[in-house]
């Protein structure tokens, strides 16, 4: 992937209209979704507005600074803003629909009990209707967020159709266009992306979706209808998951047997059928899609009386398996009740802020219902941390300024989430250091460390 955004990136940078028509654009939502997608956007030659409720959000991106952390992101967006003006945001979603001729809907859509939250999806398409009845041209609106199979067209069409007063696939088009891009990876990922999948009911969506993408290869765009398009997303997640899952449930097996799970994991996706992607064996998957999506998923199957069995499996071992690394130190130290323990890493995963659903997380809250002792690094995430373990009440955190900081006086080290940079450190730490993912390191270079899925003595 290096290579290919090193490729890439110097021929957008330098060229920057790719496309034959520049089309105005707006982005509803400028989070991980919106706001790189937004900026990819521009980046190839439209004119995008990006929109949002948080006044924090929407001044800092007019001064060319992104609000996430996000490889890549900074130097595109001050580039964007600043210089070439092609990305701006703004607060009023009414004057957004009026300036563009599309808009993608990039709002959040959490967890609320095994269901996906449709309230924020409800009140920007309340929006962009009204904005539509005072709109007399054609209008996109294209539905970017994760939703389950059936809410474009029972949910966000209706809405906009009351509010406008205008019929969808005659006064507007409705279309679905889900998002692949990997959090860390969010800019390389919609840069060269894998797939696009267009869903739409009528040719003129689909027209102006091909003119949105027209930069890209065509045989990147699958074409279906809506409905399909947002299963898609949820097929692909949910595959994923199972995978991890899969290596997960042999890292367990191999620890037990006395096998390096990574020789059987590395040797399985050799096979091309397999592939090596996604099939590390660690902590869990964490994150704000992986978690959310395989539930709702799992929901809408039980609702419509087709269960899927195997990712509800799924779902109840993932939820468990963050205890497998307190296992591994108790198996190895003993109990663990009121022990100093040094935490390194709460994002979920490398190269984000973002701790959403973090294994980290799941693994401090149990280690202070033990009476532990907890100092904690990471290298973007603590701010998020913080939040989400304060409003837990989880406050009696000591959150370290440094990896090194982190690993002093304490009585053993968890390193949930596996930043590269905290490989350097190991030769240094001292006390028992317990590694979620066997891919991370290899044990055997070390006297003190262990890993899932690796049996060391
Ligand atoms: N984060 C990812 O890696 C990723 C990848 C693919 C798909 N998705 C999906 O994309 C969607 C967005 O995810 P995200 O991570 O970007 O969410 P996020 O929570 O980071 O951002 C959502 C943004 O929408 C804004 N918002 C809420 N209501 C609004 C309104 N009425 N008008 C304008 N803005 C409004 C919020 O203030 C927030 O900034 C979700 O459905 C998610 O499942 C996320
Ligand atoms: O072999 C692996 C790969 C991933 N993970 C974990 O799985 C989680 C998710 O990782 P990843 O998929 O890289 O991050 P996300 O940013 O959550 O991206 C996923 O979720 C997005 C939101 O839907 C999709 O757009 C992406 O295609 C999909 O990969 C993290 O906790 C990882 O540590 C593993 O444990 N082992």
């Amino acid at each position: 992937m290096a290579l290919v955004f090193a490729l890439i990136y110097p021929r957008i940078k330098f060229i920057i209209c790719d496309i034959d028509y520049i089309m105005k654009i707006s982005y509803m939502g400028t989070g991980y979704v919106g706001q790189v997608s937004g900026a990819v956007s521009a980046h190839y030659g439209h004119d995008v507005v990006l929109v949002d409720i948080d006044k924090k959000k929407v001044e800092s991106i007019n001064q060319g600074k992104p609000t996430i952390f996000e490889k890549d992101l900074d130097e595109m967006m001050e580039d964007l803003v600043i210089n070439k003006k092609k990305l701006r945001a703004t607060l009023d979603t009414h004057q957004a629909v009026l300036d563009t001729e599309a808009s993608f809907i990039c709002v959040g859509t959490p967890d609320r009990g095994g269901m996906i939250d449709l309230s924020y999806i409800q009140n920007v398409s309340k929006s962009i209707g009204k904005a539509l009845k005072d709109k007399k041209q054609f209008h996109l609106v294209i539905v970017k967020s994760t939703v389950v199979p059936g809410t474009t067209i029972n949910t966000v069409k209706p809405i906009i159709e009351e509010f406008s007063g205008k019929k969808a696939g005659v006064d507007f088009g409705i279309a679905m266009n889900p998002e692949f891009l990997r959090e860390g990876l969010a800019v390389s990922d919609n840069i060269d992306p894998d797939n696009i999948v267009i869903g739409t009911q009528d040719e003129k969506s689909q027209k102006m979706l091909k003119e949105i993408y027209a930069w890209a290869a065509k045989e990147k765009y699958t074409f279906v209808n809506v409905t399909a398009a947002e299963a898609i997303k949820y097929a692909q997640n949910s595959f994923l998951a199972m995978k991890i899952t899969f290596a997960n449930e042999w890292g367990n097996y191999c620890d037990v047997m006395g096998i390096d799970a990574k020789e059987v994991l590395d040797a399985i996706g050799a096979d091309r059928r397999i592939s090596p992607m996604f099939l590390r064996n660690g902590p869990g998957y964490g994150g704000s899609c992986f978690p959310k999506d395989v539930n709702a998923i799992v929901h809408s199957g039980q609702i419509n009386h087709s269960p899927f069995r195997i990712l509800e499996e799924v779902v109840a071992t993932n939820n468990k398996q963050y205890l497998s690394l307190i296992d591994l130190a108790k198996s190895k130290i003993g109990s663990i009740a009121r022990r100093k323990v040094g935490i390194l890493g709460l994002s979920f995963k490398p190269d984000t802020d973002d701790t959403r659903e973090s294994p980290a997380l799941k693994i401090i809250s149990y280690l202070v219902s033990q009476g532990c002792n907890i100092k904690a690094y990471c290298p973007q995430g603590t701010e998020m941390a913080k939040k989400w373990l304060t409003d837990n009440r989880i406050t009696e955190i000591f959150y370290a300024n440094s990896a090194e900081e982190c690993v002093k006086d304490v009585e053993f080290v968890l390193i949930p989430t596996d930043w590269p940079e905290f490989r350097e450190l190991l030769p240094k730490i001292t006390v028992p250091t317990f590694v979620g993912h066997r891919s991370f390191v290899n044990p055997d270079n070390f006297e003190n460390v262990y890993s899932l899925g690796f049996p060391k003595k």
